[in-house]
């Protein structure tokens, strides 16, 4: 063999190594790839087959359900009240770590009147986080926070599931689901009429006022278009008040004291060519557990759960009220009664733990009971009926849904996955 027959063949070789290497690594993570998507897939089909063999108990009404109702029922009726700067002292003294509101008091009927009924005598832009929303205050003392509506109930939202604009009545719904599960860590929500013209510009301050577009027709009659100031807010896009310029939109109670907020480590990436780490990875919360205190995990279940009943895909940070987890920010629940983002449950599948309490509540409300209450609950506030049968029934769904997950972790982790921390 010649000097450059030699050159040559190693140059072949190089390159058939190259290609070969390239290859391997090629198939290896494709490989790696499948292996994870097979996992996500088992654990779905596992699900599903669990859901087909739920016993009747998951099915049925639970006798015990009537006792919870009763005094549900009574402590979130309206009542009158006379003096609403007294209810607003109480309830700016209820808060203790993330319970925003105590189990039974005969003030939160009263205080919800307040809520509906005092005159707004001052508005505000509020640019804190990325959607619309107001700083009103109250009979010139108490400050509340105003989301307005975008979407009429029955609008599908297509799309990734954090798609869209805020769902205002997915808020009191998240109030009234809070108080049912006994999770009364979302602040203290009504739906309420406002008037854009009499309300808000009348009592708006200048920049508020510069937000607000008033258009007239040829006969003289306004319109009146609120756009706000919000880091998503534009002129496009308005909100505008019927012929008596009245909008929908509900009051949020301000949360007294700190809030701190924290990335969730079930973030998504908000790409939709890009994945999370915990979306293919099964064995996520293993490293968890290591790195977080149980305590903050099972606040972070108790979360995933509620969410996955109201869909609530957008839970990039999760904010803290004296170290625990506060459900603050539920607007974006109720995009798409058709569709269930399994993905919302990860951290109850993934970690297989949950509190006992949450897991005994829950059993309470089986068998339709659990939006029979909350459609109960909420017939008194002005926007009832918060959302569709559809929504309503997409609810009921997923709720064995996450009976069939907890059934799928007892056979794998037995009694020790309930914790009473
Ligand atoms: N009821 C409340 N009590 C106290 N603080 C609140 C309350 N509601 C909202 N906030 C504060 O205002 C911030 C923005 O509110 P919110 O998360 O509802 O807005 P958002 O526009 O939906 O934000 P994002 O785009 O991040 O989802 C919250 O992070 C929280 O700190
Ligand atoms: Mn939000």
């Amino acid at each position: 063999m010649n000097k450059r027959s030699i050159i040559i063949l190693c140059i072949i070789a190089t390159l058939l190594c190259v290609v070969l290497g390239a290859n391997f690594y090629f198939m290896y993570y494709l490989n790696a790839e499948e292996g994870q998507l097979a996992s996500v897939r088992a654990l779905e089909n596992m699900i599903r087959q669990k859901i087909r063999h739920l016993k009747p108990a998951y099915l049925n009404r639970n006798p015990r359900f009537f006792m919870f109702r009763n005094k549900l029922l009574k402590n979130y009726k309206q009542a009158a009240y006379e003096n609403a700067s007294v209810l607003w002292e109480i309830a700016n003294w209820w808060p203790h770590e993330n319970e925003i509101y105590p189990l039974y008091d005969s003030s939160m009927g009263q205080l919800l009147k307040t809520l509906r009924e005092e005159p707004i005598t001052r508005a505000n832009n509020l640019a804190r986080g990325t959607q619309l929303k107001l700083l009103l205050r109250l009979s010139q003392q108490q400050k509340v926070i105003f989301k307005p509506q975008w979407y009429p109930r029955d609008v599908v939202i297509e799309g990734v599931v954090y798609s869209g604009k805020d769902r205002h009545v997915a808020e009191v719904y998240a109030f009234y689901l809070g108080a049912v599960l006994d999770l009364r860590w979302t602040p203290i929500v009504v739906g309420r009429v406002v008037n854009l013209k009499n309300d808000l510009y009348a009592h708006g301050d200048q920049e508020l006022q510069n937000t607000i577009k008033i258009e007239v027709d040829d006969e003289g009659n306004e319109t009146y278009c609120l756009f706000g100031k919000c880091h998503y807010c534009n002129e496009e896009e308005t909100v505008c008040g019927d012929e008596q310029h009245n909008i929908e939109g509900v009051i949020i109670y301000i949360v007294p004291g700190t809030l701190a907020k924290r990335r969730s480590p079930w973030q998504r990436t908000y790409k939709e060519e890009k994945r999370a780490i915990w979306e293919d990875d099964m064995t996520y919360c293993k490293s968890l557990k290591n790195k977080m205190e149980t305590i903050r995990l099972l606040d972070l279940i108790d979360v995933a759960i509620f969410d996955y009943l109201i869909q609530n895909g957008d839970r990039h940070h999760y904010e803290t009220r004296e170290e625990r987890v506060v459900l603050i920010d539920n607007g974006k629940a109720f995009g798409n009664p058709n569709k269930d983002h399994l993905d919302i449950l990860a951290p109850l599948y993934q970690c297989c733990l949950i509190r006992k309490s949450t897991w005994d509540r829950l059993q309470v409300f089986s068998g339709g009971v659990l939006t029979e209450i909350v459609d109960r609950l909420s017939k008194q506030d002005a926007l009832y009926p918060l959302i569709t049968d559809k929504h309503k029934r997409g609810v009921e769904r997923r709720l064995l849904v996450v009976f069939a997950v907890v059934e799928y972790c007892m056979d794998k982790e037995g009694d020790k996955m309930f914790k009473t921390l």
